[in-house]
């Protein structure tokens, strides 16, 4: 029997909410995608279609008797649930607030999974009536093409939902990483690190947009795609590393903030591709087109990768 709840709740319909409903519900629950916004609901509807596509491209396993309702009633999303996964926007305030209509909605039994993308479990559970259902969920975007789920305790996480989560991400056939609470869990702080620098070097000049997404695509993301961070330094040598890291650490950049040249695009309304232009410009039609370019190379990426040995 599958350890996936019978119904489950996804609330948030933005840029994770869809996809993590429809991965739910190819697994063969009954998932309700809840949001505040009729027009947020609306586009999950409209795209629902596609992104269940792009399930079926990958080979995702089909469970039958799944689907996903969408509505803007929460009394509706949550009768008779035993699953919520809460991904509304990264602000500590309103995640709380959720969770305090959540709970004064659900049976004690029912687990409270956070996308939070790295807020500490034990910070957002501190207001709830039992801090011992929430747990850390974070999925990557897009969350129905990457197959690794972050599961994360915070202190008064009741342990036994650790191995319980663990057991439901394995019934979609993801990987779970469970890991210790720490600001950015894990994935983000390696994404982060690597972040900060380029922009740090877009900022000085160093290279331009182009030349550093080459860069790093080739450079960092198709080896470490295969062979992980831990195995790289194998396959470098220690010494190496030793040497390098010797004289290259001190100059890596260590700025605690946004830089200055992203709050200027973000104040000019430049947020990327749902305002039409961010990093890049974007003419009529572009973001579409670089939207299907993303799908359809990480779908081939994602089919190479699972058919090689993890190394
Ligand atoms: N975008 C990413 O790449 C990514 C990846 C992993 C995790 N996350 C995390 O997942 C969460 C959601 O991120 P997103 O990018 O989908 O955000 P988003 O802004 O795209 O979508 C959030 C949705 O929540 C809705 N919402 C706001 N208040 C609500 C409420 N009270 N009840 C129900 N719905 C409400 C909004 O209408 C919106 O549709 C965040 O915590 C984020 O950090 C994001
Ligand atoms: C820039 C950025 N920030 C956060 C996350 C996830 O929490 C992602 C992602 O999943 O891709 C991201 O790209």
């Amino acid at each position: 029997m599958s350890s996936l709840p019978n119904i489950a709740t996804v609330i948030g319909s933005g840029t994770m909410g869809p996809g993590i409903a429809a991965t739910l519900a190819r697994a063969g629950a009954t998932v309700r995608l809840y949001d505040i916004s009729d027009e947020a609901i609306a586009r999950a509807e409209a795209a629902y279609g596609v992104v269940t596509g792009v399930l079926e491209a990958v080979g995702s396993p089909m469970v039958p008797g799944g689907s996903v309702s969408f509505g803007t009633d929460l009394d509706e999303a949550l009768a008779g649930t035993g699953l919520i996964i809460e991904a509304v926007p990264e602000k500590l305030e309103l995640k709380q607030k959720v969770f305090a209509d959540i709970e004064a909605r659900v049976g004690d039994d029912v687990i409270i999974a956070t996308n939070t993308s790295g807020i500490p479990i034990t910070t957002m559970a501190e207001s709830m009536t039992l801090p011992g259902r929430l747990i850390g969920m974070h999925w990557s975007n897009p969350p129905h093409l990457i197959p690794m789920i972050e599961i994360i305790p915070g202190k008064a996480t009741d342990l036994a939902l650790v191995d319980k989560l663990a057991e439901i991400v394995k019934s979609f056939n993801y990987v779970p990483v469970i890991e210790k609470e720490i600001p950015g869990f894990v994935e983000n702080r390696v994404l982060y690190a690597i972040l900060r620098e380029c922009m740090a070097l877009l900022e000085e000049g160093i290279v331009t947009p182009e030349g550093l997404d080459a860069c790093v695509k080739w450079g960092i993301g198709y080896k470490l795609s295969v062979v992980g961070p831990t195995r790289l330094l194998d396959m470098a040598g220690l010494d190496i590393y030793q040497a390098v890291s010797g004289y290259l650490n001190k100059e890596l950049d260590v700025s605690t903030d946004t830089p200055q040249f992203i709050k200027d695009k973000i104040a000019a309304g430049q947020l990327g591709f749902k305002t039409g232009g961010g990093m890049y410009e974007y003419g009529e039609g572009d973001v579409d087109a670089k939207r299907k370019e993303i799908i359809t190379g990480l779908i081939a990426a994602r089919k190479t990768l699972s058919s090689i040995p993890n190394v």
